[in-house]
């Protein structure tokens, strides 16, 4: 009997040995994930699917992880010709935990999965993700082939999906990050975010709650949520953990409702969580609608830096590996009920970002000081946009030791470095629905 997982089209089959060949064939599979009782897994690469060099990654992480493993060929029989079949078998893996990550396919759920999969190779991964368009399994190519980690393509507004899901892997703890989460999207569509914002975190909750209702002990609903559910501050304060609701769009009215609803499953079912409210973020891998890799994609290519407003508007950044740490930390140590607010420590006004990451940017294209900056439009408004978002974290700071590991200096140093080394990422995303967007979002 086996379990295949599909990495061309993300889903899973199941058979027998016999029918594993045709079923490689036809799904052009990298893995064969086969299972005869809960302590015995055997992972079966597909050579012809991966380089040799990722085939041999894979095969000294699972040595170098798990001690009681050894190399058979008994598979080698079913293929003939070039392609080639790893198995590997393994007696002694027990997964200590398992823990679904839902997101995990988008720009900070791809930084906490990964962080999870390399820190824990005892906790078992699964990465839910409905591959809409900022999800993106090129941003996990690199541990793709981790032992501890499972991708699942699926969508958390499809309640009885979401409800099988539970009862088949029984997960000890719940890492939500899938969101709709650009602010923009949210003043055209707000539906969308009601669904899969609000609608999607009721299906978890419940899933959660119906599986664990006899024993909480052990489990957690971790909620990652944002600042601006606290609505806007004015020239001076900071959002504290305290801060009243007071959500201006669409987007930040769907975070807060979730948050709202987390905190009452606790209320009403006991449902242990932990909720994060986390600062504007930024790093490798962030889809370019949002202000930094927007812009990093714009002066490459000099197109017109559209500042909404007057520019005079701030938000807090912090680098997205800092936020991914601090996750885990609030995971493993935070306070059940309790709230977190994460943040940089880092107020920037827009235009004055703008302006030195242009600096920035001619600087490593070897433009001339001052090109990039020709590029600055200030163009119409964002409606409803919020003045100024400042985090005070010092709650996580105090209690769990918390703090930023890098500076913005260098977070942007690297933020901007990967952007130009990963051309061809940025060339995969912006190409076909991307377009459209950008041509409806910034003709005025
Ligand atoms: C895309 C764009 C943005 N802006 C301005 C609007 C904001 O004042 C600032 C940052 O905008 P961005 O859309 O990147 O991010 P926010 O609207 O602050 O929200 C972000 O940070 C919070 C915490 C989340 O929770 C959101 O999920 C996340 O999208 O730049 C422009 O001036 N021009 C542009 O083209």
């Amino acid at each position: 009997m086996y379990i295949l997982y599909s990495e061309k089209d993300g889903n899973k089959y199941t058979g027998y040995s016999q029918d594993l060949p045709s079923r490689f064939k036809a799904h052009q599979l990298g893995r064969v994930v086969s299972t005869r009782n809960r302590r015995l897994l055997k992972l079966i690469y597909f050579e012809g699917c991966l380089s040799q060099q990722d085939a041999i990654r894979r095969e000294k992480y699972l040595k170098t992880h798990y001690g009681k493993m050894f190399l058979g060929n008994r598979l080698k029989s079913y293929f003939t010709g070039q392609e080639k079949v790893t198995l590997m078998t393994m007696n002694s893996l027990n997964y200590k935990k398992s823990i679904l990550i839902t997101g995990g396919a988008g720009f900070i759920g791809s930084h906490v999965v990964r962080l999870f999969v390399e820190k824990y190779p005892n906790y078992s991964i699964f990465n839910l993700d409905a591959l809409t368009y900022a999800g993106n399994l090129e941003n996990l190519k690199d541990i793709e082939g981790s032992p501890n980690y499972n991708f699942i393509k699926g969508d958390i507004n499809d309640a009885s999906f979401i409800s099988a899901l539970f009862q088949k892997h029984r997960f000890d703890g719940v890492i939500h990050l899938a969101a709709e989460s650009h602010v923009d999207r949210s003043i055209k569509d707000p539906l969308a975010f009601v669904r899969t914002n609000i609608l999607g975190t009721v299906n978890l909750l419940n899933a959660a709650k119906e599986i664990w209702k006899d024993d909480f002990k052990n489990k957690l609903f971790y909620h990652v949520s944002t600042d601006e559910v606290y609505g806007t501050l004015g020239e001076t304060g900071l959002f504290t953990e305290t801060t009243a609701y007071d959500p201006n769009s669409p987007y930040s009215a769907s975070k807060a409702s979730s948050d709202h609803f987390v905190r009452a499953y606790g209320e009403t079912y006991e449902l242990p969580y932990v909720i994060t409210n986390c600062s504007n973020n930024y790093g490798q891998n962030q889809f370019p609608e949002k202000l930094i890799p927007l812009f990093i994609n714009n002066i490459i290519n000099n197109k017109a830096l559209p500042v909404y407003g007057d520019g005079n508007y701030t938000r807090d950044w912090l680098y997205v590996k800092d936020h991914a740490k601090a996750i885990d930390l609030v995971f493993h140590k935070g306070k059940t009920k309790e709230t977190y607010n994460i943040g940089g420590f880092n107020e920037w006004k827009n235009i004055d970002l703008v302006k030195e990451l242009c600096a920035q940017m001619d600087e490593r294209l070897g433009r001339s000081p001052g090109t990039s900056e020709k590029l600055i439009t200030y163009v119409k408004d964002r409606p409803g946009h919020d003045l100024r978002y400042a985090i005070d974290a010092s709650k996580i700071n105090k209690e769990l030791g918390w703090k930023p590991s890098v500076t913005f200096e260098e977070g942007l140093n690297i933020t901007i470095d990967w952007y130009l080394d990963n051309e061809a990422w940025l060339d995969h995303v912006t190409s076909g629905a991307y377009r459209e967007y950008y041509g409806k979002q910034y003709k005025r």
